[in-house]
């Protein structure tokens, strides 16, 4: 007969062990996954293979190595599986003053069926109109702010500001509120997924106009009075003013130094051939881009599709420049 002292021992040996255990076993589950090939944890997918490269028809690096952007040269898992573990918030900035509010609603709503779907995005319309910003319902970890900015009269005006006002809201607010920051054209919708592979220090896209033209034709600032001169026979690509973008710091920096080309410009009495497109065009010849954008991210619903581009991602609406600009 096992007495009543040695069962309660051995009761309570086992309920010790069976702690060490639970805690030991824990701590080990804990530890493990960091170390086993651990199915939730590994992707699987193609090798690269550096004998085939996925695009041989367009080129899909700048001579400073920076990486254009085209449909079929990336995984949008393996990029999603670099980025989503930084749990980064990306902002968009888009200007809607006087009759440009109409745009709104389908740029907002076409951007959360494909702007960075499952990160967080806030978005900031600058209007000088609030009562005419729709609500748009957003997916769960999106917002957006409307920021109230004055009007200004002309349209050329209007369009050049966007870089003194996003400056100083990046200084005021938004480098405390994202990682990276895109500045777009609100005439516009997006048609196909826009994601990570777009993230860079400092990103520019490429004009639909332009891209298969000679640098002679580029329509840059050719008066060298002007603080966005580009003489002839230089340049790389024609960028468009409609998209550019980066780490928030970085388009600080840009917005500021096209800002000043602007003013030093109107202080001279002169305004740029294409406004703030030629000076940012300017900008970014001496301040090469870390990553460009393929016109697949700036399109125009006017053109033909032609072969190279697979896909329209996001692209200008047909509007009535008569209309809207007065
Ligand atoms: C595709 C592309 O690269 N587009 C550029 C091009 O013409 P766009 O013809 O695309 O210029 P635009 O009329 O769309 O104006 C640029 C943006 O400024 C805002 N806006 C403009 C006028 C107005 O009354 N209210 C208002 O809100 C709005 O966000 C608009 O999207 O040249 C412009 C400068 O001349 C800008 O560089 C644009 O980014
Ligand atoms: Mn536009």
């Amino acid at each position: 007969m096992i007495s009543r002292k040695a069962l309660g021992s051995l009761v309570c040996l086992s309920a010790v062990t069976t702690l060490i255990w639970v805690a030991v076993g824990n701590w080990k589950v804990h530890y493990l996954p960091y170390y086993l090939p651990c199915p939730e944890i590994l992707l699987f997918y193609q090798q690269p293979r550096v004998l085939a490269p996925k695009r041989q028809d367009v080129l899909t690096v700048t001579p400073w190595l920076a990486p254009i952007i085209w449909e079929g040269t990336f995984s949008p898992e393996i990029l999603d599986s670099v980025y989503m573990p930084l749990n980064l918030t990306i902002g968009v900035t888009a200007f809607a003053i006087g009759k440009y509010t109409r745009f709104v609603g389908r740029f907002l709503e076409s951007a959360e069926m494909h702007f960075m779907k499952g990160y967080r995005v806030n978005y900031y319309i600058f209007t000088d109109n609030p009562e005419m910003i729709p609500d748009v319902q957003l997916q769960p970890g999106r917002r957006f702010d409307v920021v109230h900015i004055k009007k200004y009269s002309s349209w050329q005006e209007i369009s050049m500001r966007r870089m003194e006002a996003i400056n100083l809201h990046i200084a005021e607010r938004s480098h405390r509120e994202v990682d990276y920051l895109f500045c777009l054209d609100i005439d516009m919708v997006f048609h196909n997924a826009w994601g990570a592979e777009t993230l860079s220090d400092i990103v520019a896209a490429m004009h639909p106009g332009y891209f298969n033209v000679p640098r002679s034709q580029f329509p840059y600032e050719r008066r060298s009075s002007s603080a966005a001169y580009i003489p002839e026979g230089e340049g790389d690509f024609y960028y468009g003013g409609a998209v550019f973008g980066g780490l928030v710091k970085k388009v600080y920096e840009f917005t500021k130094t096209c800002h000043l080309t602007i003013l030093a410009d109107k202080a001279n009495g002169i305004m740029a051939a294409w406004q703030e497109e030629s000076h940012l065009n300017r900008h970014f010849l001496s301040h090469k881009p870390s990553k460009v954008l393929s016109p697949e991210y700036i399109w125009d619903d006017r053109k033909p599709k032609p072969p190279e581009i697979f896909l329209i991602r996001f692209s200008t609406v047909d509007k009535s420049y008569q209309e809207v600009r007065n």
